[in-house]
């Protein structure tokens, strides 16, 4: 795994044409812009007026209403748009694609390297990555696959785009996208779903509602600080704050007597699945 470094090259990443500009491409060119990518080197088609003028406007990136206007020039083409409508977003794009031979790097969630590139035309390079959220702060993490077609210098290309908005790990089983997209595309939403929860619990026993924010909100960052700078495991930090007989222990005992690990267990599961159902159900 490598790890996000704030000297990092943003500028070996252009140019590149962001298909797509939602909520997790915003993240990524915010990132990239906010650790000191060139805007001018970053495309962006969304047919969306508001957020096509949002990313114009708060990033400097320029700004497309349709991929075929974004693509011409770009050697990088990131895909992210969702899975349902991929297949048709890459048809539209196959004859410049086998015009231009871009590096493409997908996002979506379960659409696997084989079907992009038939969908393309075919031959191409291609690579799979699944960032998640943080990367608008530089503190994502991206897993990647590359397909056959995918040198040693494009690989590093990817490495380069990712490495720039957090950290990056290379799988080799493709199979294993549909898990990392389980644990960490969607990973965050686990944790505001958690932050939620323990707000709301907060308040029922009468803390008000800013105190009960930002007590919740404190302790997920003191937590996953200690999490990311600590040799120990989760296990062991979790002893430490478990007095015997106190009442950690006894919130922990509710949460084991609830099937806390046996839920999470069947919810990264289902997550899992939902991928390769994504995959099948959009070809
Ligand atoms: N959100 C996340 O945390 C993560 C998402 N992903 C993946 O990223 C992809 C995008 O997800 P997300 O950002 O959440 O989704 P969004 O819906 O927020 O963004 C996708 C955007 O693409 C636009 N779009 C649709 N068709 C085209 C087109 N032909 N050309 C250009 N843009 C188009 C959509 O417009 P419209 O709404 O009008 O269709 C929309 O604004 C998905 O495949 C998802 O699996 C991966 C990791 C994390
Ligand atoms: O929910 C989704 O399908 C996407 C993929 C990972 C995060 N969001």
């Amino acid at each position: 795994m490598s790890d996000s470094s704030t000297d990092t090259a943003v500028s070996v990443i252009s140019p590149v044409a962001f298909i797509g500009g939602g909520n997790m491409a915003r993240s990524l060119i915010g990132g990239l812009i906010a650790r000191g990518g060139a805007a001018d080197a970053v495309r962006v088609a969304e047919p969306v007026d508001t957020l096509r003028e949002a990313l114009q406007s708060d990033f400097g990136v320029r700004s497309y209403a349709s991929a075929a206007e974004a693509v011409p020039g770009a050697s990088v083409w990131l895909l992210a748009v969702k899975p349902q409508v991929m297949r048709s977003v890459c048809a539209a794009l196959a004859e410049q694609a086998q015009a231009q031979r871009p590096l493409v790097i997908s996002i979506a969630a379960g659409i696997t390297a084989e079907q992009l590139d038939r969908w393309l035309g075919g031959g191409l390079a291609v690579v799979r990555a699944m960032p998640n959220t943080p990367a608008l702060l530089g503190v994502g993490i991206t897993g990647l696959y590359a397909n056959a077609a995918v040198t040693a210098p494009l690989r590093e290309r990817a490495s380069a785009l990712l490495d720039a908005v957090g950290a990056t790990v290379w799988i080799e089983q493709e199979a294993q996208m549909d898990a990392v997209t389980a644990v960490s595309g969607s990973g965050p939403a686990y944790v505001f779903l958690l932050a939620e929860a323990m707000q709301a619990a907060g308040e029922a026993q009468g803390l008000a509602p800013e105190a009960a924010r930002a007590l919740v909100n404190q302790t997920l960052l003191g937590a996953a600080t200690m999490l990311a700078r600590s040799d120990d495991t989760a296990a062991t930090l979790r002893a430490r704050v478990t007095s015997p007989g106190g009442t950690t222990q006894a919130a922990i005992e509710i949460f084991e007597a609830g099937g806390l690990r046996a839920l999470v267990d069947r919810a990264i599961a289902g997550a899992t699945l939902r991928g390769r159902e994504l995959s099948a159900a959009n070809d």
